[in-house]
């Protein structure tokens, strides 16, 4: 049986919803060998972002290439990244590597408002990250600062997919989770020539920490398998929308998704 694998280089989070742990779950349940980069250390719960502990650039690096060098992987993403430092680090060791299957989820600030990028990190992050991206996964914010515009609907969405994709993602994913206005939830995917319209039931709930990194998780565990970027598109939605349907209800704030969910379905599915 081969072995998939995947690789994360992004923050942790302590609380276990987002970062590196929400990307490590999430592979595990969808059958892909998970591995770590550590690009920052967050005290996080629930509640906030307690403190946020950058990991020197040369450990970072010294990460990469241990995977580098002996394991390789199928498929990476990247978080939180921090600092422009890492950022240009982080995009010599993909080259270096030769890693193609590259899905960057363009961190920049947390649900509670921490910021989880320098704001002078952003024009590293165009110029040398964006150009390496199979895929960019940003949320509606993410975009409008990346594109330079604001983003009132989906006609200006498409505007800043594409230009995006011009500043040379391939494709570009932006995520529909912050249209809070609109009672479905759309996410489009942009190839570059055809857009592709993934939309569903916008689920009523204050629990959504860490579906940003679980939904690119899941595009990258897919990618990982091989699968192309429609199907992994696909699957990452899905996986996504039943971890926010069954979520865990833990912590006295904004609370995890559900990592399980997608597989107990899947299993419980298997059985009738
Ligand atoms: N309330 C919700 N109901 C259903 N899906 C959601 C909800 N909020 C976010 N999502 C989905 O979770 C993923 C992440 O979306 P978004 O919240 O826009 O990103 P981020 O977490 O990076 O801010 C997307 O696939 C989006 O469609
Ligand atoms: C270490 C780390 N990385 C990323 C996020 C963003 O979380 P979200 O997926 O909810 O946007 C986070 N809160 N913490």
């Amino acid at each position: 049986m081969t072995t998939f694998k995947a690789l994360t280089i992004a923050g942790s989070d302590s609380g276990g919803g987002a970062g590196i742990q929400a990307d490590i779950k999430t592979f595990q349940e969808l059958d892909v060998f998970g591995m770590s980069a550590i690009t920052a250390v967050t005290a996080q719960n629930t509640l906030g972002v307690h403190g946020v502990y950058p990991v020197s650039v040369e450990a970072v690096v010294k990460q990469i290439e241990a995977i580098g060098s002996d394991l390789g992987t199928d498929a990476l993403k990247t978080g939180m990244l921090f600092s422009s430092d890492i950022i240009e680090a982080v995009s010599e060791k993909i080259k270096q590597f030769k890693w193609t299957r590259v899905v960057v989820d363009p961190v920049m600030i947390a649900k509670g408002g921490a910021s989880l990028l320098q704001n002078e990190a952003v024009n590293a992050l165009k110029q040398h990250l964006l150009p390496l991206a199979l895929v960019i996964t940003p949320n509606i914010p993410e975009a409008e600062v990346l594109a330079d515009m604001t983003i009132h609907n989906l006609e200006d969405r498409k505007k800043a997919a594409k230009h995006l994709h011009r500043l040379g993602a391939k494709h570009v994913i932006i995520k529909g989770g912050h249209d809070v206005d609109s009672e479905n939830l759309v996410d489009i995917l942009y190839d570059g020539e055809e857009y592709t319209y993934l939309t569903s039931k916008r689920i009523q709930t204050k629990n959504s920490h860490g579906t940003g990194c679980t939904f690119a998780a899941a595009l990258t565990a897919e990618l990982a398998k091989g699968q192309n970027i429609q199907a992994a598109f696909k699957e990452a939605k899905n996986f996504i929308q039943v971890a926010i349907e069954d979520d865990l209800g833990i912590g006295n704030g904004h609370g995890p998704t559900n990592h399980w969910a997608f597989k107990r379905r899947k299993e419980l599915n298997s059985l009738v």
